[in-house]
């Protein structure tokens, strides 16, 4: 524990200790296929109310389960974390024959989210544009900055449907003297990235109370790496019994410090935004090792960087961040960027990244369908893991010109535009239904397979013809999609198989799926069965929808759809699917 630490609670203790040494994990083995019910009569409770995730219960296990040790597992992948009721119905996906045209891509929700955590750390005005205001992640985003008193104006296209696709202009200036300590706990609940903004109001208001964030149930997801950071920038840090996170600055002066060099256990996006943010608040430098890569924490480094930040590395598994200290402290900023001149940041403009995500869950959906589509505008090289394997399975990709010029970060007291992402269009042709191959693949940090896209992959693989080992390294039951793709009539188990197991062993999470991956076989060119299904979390849902065009569906779970997937339904109709959203039926 940090000096100065105070309490040792069990929580505190779980958190600060580091994981076992990884092991082989004995598992039984997942039951056979459960065979064809016929589902329209046999699932009633996916198409009821009642079983709909009940937001305090299920957000107070994830609580639970984030407090516990990154050494533990929880095995939630069944319930959601998410505070919204499911109440969205279900959509009737139906499946067609062919789908065409342009498919648009929204700015990305898990920078979008990261973004808005980093303008608590801005003291002058930061425009965020390609919002996905239509999200209900970031809606309740937004409600945690309004809960520490930021001031949030949102404006833009179609901004008040989830099912609507946007985009979406936010204005977020959160003035110091208005910054509080403690978010709203019911804000903070709905969503993991919610934890992200502990970072800048610790570094802003020199402590800060958290509550454990909620988030997709797809692990025992732990802030330990997080609260690593924060001690290692001189915070002293307690989980309480009521599992709220109590961090203060060590120093008198109420500021933290550069860490030096900080080597994270396993490159964590979440706490790699928190410490990047935390860090260039802080007076001195600090170094992070083993940060993550994602293309949201180069995103979330150009928007601070225009704001006054001097952060150098995002996108690749060094960071150096020289900390400009707090507005006011007179420590450190040179009025260089967006920054104040008496240290601390200003603001910028910044358009967010598009999302990646969402971009390779319509490469599965044309793959699926066997049609061509297009997408914009998209950042290819973000995909280039998700590319590879839809080429691997037998489509082509092409990628057109640039579209909207590069994608921008403008402070608000120069021009320095900091990010040259090339924003172009991308169109898959896919081979005829029935020609796509099954493709083994693993998934890892950025660069590699997104554990995101898992989900879609293995529904990808569903249609394909032949067998495909899936191994999943980063959550371990991210998993939920299984039961349900074997209603669809697909044949998946959990099987052994042996490899390189170096990601998992650094993360022992997911330790849990070391040695086994699913094996799916693929249906080729017979289709999917009819059945009822339900997603359980965000990408499970997308990926059941991705099925249903596959094979005729009624998918439930749509407050997980839209957390994250503005309009999917809209969009999917643009091309042509025949996809409804309907109320929930009543009970029979
Ligand atoms: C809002 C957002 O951006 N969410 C993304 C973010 O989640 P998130 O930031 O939660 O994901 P992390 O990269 O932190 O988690 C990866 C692994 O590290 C473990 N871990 C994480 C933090 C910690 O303090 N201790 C610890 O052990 C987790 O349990 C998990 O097994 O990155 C994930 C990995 O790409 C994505 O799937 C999520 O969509
Ligand atoms: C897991 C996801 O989100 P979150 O981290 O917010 O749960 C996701 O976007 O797939």
């Amino acid at each position: 524990m940090a000096p100065g630490a105070t309490g040792a609670s069990a929580a505190v203790a779980r958190l600060a200790r580091a994981p076992a040494a990884p092991r082989r994990v004995a598992r039984a083995r997942a039951p056979p296929p459960a065979r064809a019910r016929v589902a329209f009569r046999a699932r009633a409770a996916v198409f009821s109310e009642e079983d709909a995730p009940s937001t305090r219960a299920a957000s107070s296990r994830s609580a639970r389960s984030s407090a516990s040790s990154s050494s533990s597992s929880s095995s939630s992948s069944s319930s959601s974390s998410h505070g919204a009721a499911d109440s969205g119905g279900y959509l009737a996906v139906s499946p067609c024959a062919s789908l065409r045209g342009v498919v648009p891509i929204a700015g990305a929700k898990n920078a979008v989210l990261a973004l808005l955590a980093g303008a608590l750390a801005c003291g002058d005005e930061v425009v965020l544009r390609d919002v996905p205001i239509g999200l209900a992640d970031v809606r309740a985003m937004i409600d945690v900055l309004r809960s520490v008193g930021a001031r949030v104006d949102v404006g833009g296209e179609d901004a008040n449907t989830a099912n609507t696709p946007s985009s979406g202009v936010v204005v977020v200036h959160a003035r110091a003297e208005d910054l509080r300590a403690s978010p709203s706990a019911d804000a903070v609940a709905k969503l993991r990235a919610s934890f992200f903004a502990a970072g800048p109001i610790l570094a802003r208001a020199g402590r800060v109370s958290m509550p454990l964030p909620g988030g997709c149930a797809i692990g025992a997801r732990p802030v330990d790496l997080h609260l690593d950071g924060f001690r290692a920038l001189g915070a002293v840090v307690e989980v309480t019994s009521r599992g709220v996170v109590e961090a203060r600055a060590i120093a008198r002066d109420g500021k933290l410090r550069g860490a030096g060099t900080h080597v994270m256990r396993f490159p964590s996006v979440g706490a790699t935004h928190a410490i990047v943010m935390a860090a260039s608040l802080a007076v001195g430098d600090t170094t992070i090792v083993n940060a993550a890569a994602e293309p949201e924490i180069e995103d979330l480094a150009a928007m601070l960087n225009a704001s006054g930040a001097k952060i150098r590395g995002a996108g690749t598994s060094v960071i150096t961040i020289e900390g400009v200290g707090v507005a006011g402290s007179g420590e450190k900023g040179d009025g260089g960027g967006g920054g104040t001149g008496r240290g601390g940041l200003g603001g910028c403009a910044h358009d967010a990244i598009p999302d990646r995500i969402e971009a390779g869950t319509m490469l599965v959906v044309a793959a699926c369908v066997g049609s061509t589509l297009t997408l914009s505008p998209v950042i290819p090289e973000h995909m280039t893991a998700t590319t590879a394997l839809l080429i691997d399975a037998g489509c082509s990709i092409d990628v057109g010109d640039e579209v909207g010029g590069e994608s921008k970060s403008k402070s608000n007291s120069n021009s320095n535009s900091n990010s040259t992402s090339r924003r172009r269009s991308m169109t898959i042709t896919p081979p005829p239904r029935g020609g796509l191959r099954a493709v083994d693949f693993t998934t890892a940090p950025y660069p590699g397979v997104p554990t995101d896209m898992q989900p879609q992959l293995c529904v990808l693989n569903a249609c394909a013809e032949g067998v495909a080992i899936v191994r999943e390294t980063v959550f371990e039951s991210r998993w939920s999609h299984v039961p349900e793709l074997r209603r669809m009539g697909v044949e998946c188990d959990f099987v052994d198989a042996d490899g390189d197991d170096a990601v998992a062993n650094a993360n022992a999470n997911a330790n849990a799926n070391a040695g086994r991956a699913l094996r799916i076989v693929g249906v080729g060119a017979r289709g999917l069965r009819r059945a009822d299904v339900r997603g359980s979390d965000l990408r499970a849902s997308a990926a059941l929808i991705v099925a249903g065009l596959a094979g005729p569906t009624r998918v439930a779970g749509l407050a997980h759809l839209d957390r994250g997937y503005e309009g999917l339904d809209a969009k999917l109709r643009g091309v042509g699917a025949d996809v409804e959203r309907r109320p929930v039926p009543p009970r029979k």
